[in-house]
């Protein structure tokens, strides 16, 4: 497995070991011990899925305010994604930047993304399914979200009218969002 930082203080690329042969291939898409002695170590407590049957769709961008913030680990299952994140912790040198990483089921590539960042992605191909660990519970009263087109963010989306849900068109932009992280 091998661990490579992102310009983003804590964020992370993981790439399995991919044991391929003549039926296909095996891999051990997570294992808790070789990701604690690469220093990757987090207490993940939900999977999560999600399919999205175009390409262009996005979700994002979300996160949960403290004291529900969740670390996300990403991989795609199926298909191919931009995958997402923005700094909203205040302090942070590089608070409002935003780094963007294409995950593939081909690639394997997974994206860690450390609590005080915003999340979100656009699928690049039909029927992409999205699988992702987070180490903290779900929790709807937290749950906020940041316009994915703020024009002070100047993200660069390889879409331009994506399929979005009711509640990730009406997100606050960056300057506007509330946020709890130092
Ligand atoms: C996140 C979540 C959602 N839900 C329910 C709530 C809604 O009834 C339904 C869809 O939720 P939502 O529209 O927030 O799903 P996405 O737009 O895919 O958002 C997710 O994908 C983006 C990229 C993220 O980073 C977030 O972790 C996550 O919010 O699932 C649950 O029951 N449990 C959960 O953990």
């Amino acid at each position: 497995m091998k661990v490579t930082p992102l310009k983003l203080d804590g964020a992370r690329i993981i790439e399995p070991i991919v044991h391929g042969d003549h039926r296909g291939f095996f891999m051990e898409s997570y294992n808790e011990q070789v990701m604690e002695q690469l220093g990757v170590k987090y207490d993940f407590i939900q999977d999560n899925q999600s399919l999205s049957a175009e390409p262009g769709v996005l979700r994002g961008l979300h996160y949960q305010l403290n004291p529900k913030a969740q670390t996300k680990l990403i991989r795609v299952l199926t298909g191919a994604i931009y995958d997402l994140i923005l700094d909203i912790r205040k302090s942070s040198p590089t608070f409002g930047q935003w780094v963007g990483v294409i995950l593939t089921e081909y690639n394997k590539r997974q994206l860690l993304v450390p609590k005080g960042f915003a999340h979100g992605f656009c699928t690049l191909t039909p029927n992409t399914q999205v699988l992702y660990k987070v180490d903290e519970y779900y929790s709807p009263e937290n749950d906020r979200g940041i316009l994915w087109n703020d024009p002070a963010l100047g993200i660069d989306w390889p879409v331009s009218e994506p399929l979005l849900s009711d509640k990730d068109r009406k997100h606050p932009t960056l300057a506007n969002a509330e946020l709890n992280f130092d």
